[in-house]
């Protein structure tokens, strides 16, 4: 049988999350340590584990069918490539930033600097598209560093947090792009390893469904169920169930993660007692 072939970051940021994801889709995998590559148990699905930089030319290649991958890595090597889930962790933005004393009122004031970046093509797209002329440094890691060393004017890398800018004395000025970690696709794949794809993506997509989502359960007085039932529409409409206690009811709703202190406020201020809120661990709509 054929196996649908996957790389993973086989050390880094997007390692843990992804081998976690895979775990929580029910995919189990043998992973001896130092093992490149590993089949799944209970899924016709083989990992290799590869440096993230390395990925976009093995699905170009069609060495790998798929990948779980940063999608700046893919903007960064171009080509090809689709990307068919994204899958909502390692977030971060490919950044323009400047000692924090350097002026800076716009695009204009990089013409004639030198850049140091991890990100040459992508640094290159942004200079075209806005007519600048700059020097590009490349270097591969540390490149916060750069601006206090002389080697450069300003730096294009990675940020999150902005702690690594904060920490040596640089500013944001420019967001390139915006990236997450991201299920992508060879144009090779074949139409039986598709298949299988698409089975993975299905799974992914409940889990993350799960994952943005939270089960609220609650008692109210029967009167107040309207006004409750406003604040909570569920998936379809809540449930609803008859208390023993004369007059009062159970109900039981979906609720997204990013609305939750708001609902529970306003189920308070609508008379809801003894609220339970649960975590989902999948969702198929
Ligand atoms: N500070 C961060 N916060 C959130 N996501 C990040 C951060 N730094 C990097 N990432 C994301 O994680 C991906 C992997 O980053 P990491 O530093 O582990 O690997 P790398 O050095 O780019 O790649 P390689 O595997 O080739 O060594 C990046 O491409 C980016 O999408
Ligand atoms: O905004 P922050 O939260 O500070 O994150 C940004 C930093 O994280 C990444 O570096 P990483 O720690 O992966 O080290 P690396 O340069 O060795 O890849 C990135 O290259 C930035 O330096
Ligand atoms: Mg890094």
């Amino acid at each position: 049988m054929t196996k649908l072939r996957i790389a993973v970051q086989k050390s880094g940021r997007l390692h843990d999350d992804s081998m976690k994801i895979l775990n929580e889709i029910g995919i189990s995998i043998d992973n001896g340590k130092d093992q490149l590559k590993a089949s799944a148990k209970n899924f016709p699905l083989e990992v290799f584990y590869l440096r993230n930089g390395d990925i976009p030319q093995y699905l170009i290649d069609g060495v790998v069918d798929a990948a779980i991958i940063g999608e700046n890595v893919l903007i960064e090597k171009g080509g090809a490539i689709s990307i068919v889930e994204k899958l909502g962790f390692s977030s971060c933005k490919v950044s323009i930033a400047v000692p924090k004393s350097a002026k800076y009122s716009g695009v204009q004031d990089l013409e004639g600097k030198r850049i140091a970046t991890s990100y040459p093509n992508t640094v290159k797209q942004f200079l075209e598209k806005h007519n600048i002329n700059a020097h590009l440094h490349i270097i591969n890691g540390s490149v916060e560093i750069a601006p206090n060393i002389g080697l450069a004017d300003a730096i294009v890398d990675i940020v999150s947090s902005g702690s690594t800018l904060f920490k040596n004395g640089l500013k944001e000025v420019e967001v390139l792009l915006k990236s997450e970690a991201v299920l992508a696709v060879s144009p090779m794949i074949s139409a039986k390893n598709k298949a299988t794809l698409d089975k993975l993506q299905f799974r992914l997509q409940s889990v993350l469904l799960g994952r943005q989502s939270k089960y609220v359960l609650l008692n109210a007085p029967n009167e107040k169920l309207e006004e409750i039932m406003a604040i909570l529409p569920g998936m379809n409409s809540p449930t609803i169930l008859p208390l023993a206690r004369e007059g009062w009811s159970s109900l039981h709703s979906v609720i997204n993660k990013n609305d939750f202190w708001e609902v529970i406020d306003g189920l308070k201020k609508h008379g809801a007692e003894g609220i339970l809120v649960c975590p989902i661990e999948n969702m198929v709509l």
